[in-house]
């Protein structure tokens, strides 16, 4: 594994006598897509926003980039991407306009328009976030975490709702950010998302991890201890019908 930019340790979250995040323990490296996968009220999101310093942890050291989250929170905000909860998109503004107020608030200057090239969505530049398909609206929300040009993107399910040709289309975006040089942390419940696109993932269940490797690394595994498919796998799956019937291209752009 490359150098880690982030390293968790023994993370622990308790909401009261609850414990959402159990003792978890992870590194990412730099340049790789790394996914947590695990079912609804796993600890997933718990995880990353403790992380993206929005949430408190109970205890457990994170390191980002090298920098400590207990001594300096403020410092790992200026390297990393937030994805902005849709309330923040203010219902009046337009797209660029978006992009301008946040470029004001990290005091950094951007081309909104070079911006909205990256996620396809120049021609939308005038208009307003309500106005976007749902595709669009995610890749919007992704253009906005590459505001302050980030070391690492946080995306907390970035395709949920999605149809097949529009999450293909996050999927490349989600490449192209990291083939620019930006790590990405991801959460998601698609196991055909974590195959495709993750480089390694760690399978979090009741606020542990039960398993971490690459995908293939893991089939293998549960290949290698016995485990055989009860039924015959075709060589095609209705996702693939869909596609072959109604193209890859995308349509809300
Ligand atoms: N602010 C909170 N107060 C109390 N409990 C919380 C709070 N936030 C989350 N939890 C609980 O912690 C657990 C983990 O929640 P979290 O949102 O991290 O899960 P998740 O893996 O992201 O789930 P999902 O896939 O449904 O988004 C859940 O049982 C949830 O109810």
């Amino acid at each position: 594994m490359n150098r880690p930019i982030i390293s968790v340790q023994n993370l622990v979250k308790r909401y009261g006598d609850f414990t959402a995040v159990d003792g978890i323990s992870f590194e990412v490296a730099h340049g790789e897509i790394f996914g947590l996968l695990g079912p609804n009220g796993a600890g997933k999101t718990t995880t990353l926003e403790i992380i993206e310093t929005l949430r408190e942890k109970t205890s457990g050291t994170v390191i980002v980039d090298g920098i400590d989250l207990d001594k300096h929170p403020n410092k790992i905000k200026e390297i990393i991407g937030v994805q902005l909860q849709a309330a923040g998109y203010y219902p009046m503004l337009s797209l660029v306009q978006i992009i301008d107020l946040f470029a004001g608030l990290y005091n950094r200057s951007v081309d909104p328009y070079a911006l909205l090239d990256t996620v396809n969505l120049r021609e939308k530049s005038k208009n307003k976030y309500k106005e976007l398909s749902g595709g669009q609206k995610q890749r919007f929300s992704i253009a906005t975490t590459l505001i302050n040009e980030p070391k690492i993107i946080f995306l907390d399910e970035p395709t949920t709702g999605l149809d097949p040709q529009a999450r293909r289309n996050l999927w490349d975006l989600i490449r192209n950010v990291r083939d620019r040089g930006t790590t990405v942390l991801l959460t998601t419940h698609y196991m055909d998302e974590a195959e495709e696109l993750c480089e390694r993932v760690a399978i979090v269940d009741s606020g542990k991890i039960v398993s971490l490797d690459t995908p293939a690394g893991l089939i293998d595994k549960l290949i290698a201890s016995g485990f055989e498919r009860k039924k015959e796998v075709k060589a095609a799956s209705l996702e693939d019908v869909f596609i072959a019937t109604t193209g890859k291209e995308y349509r809300d752009s």
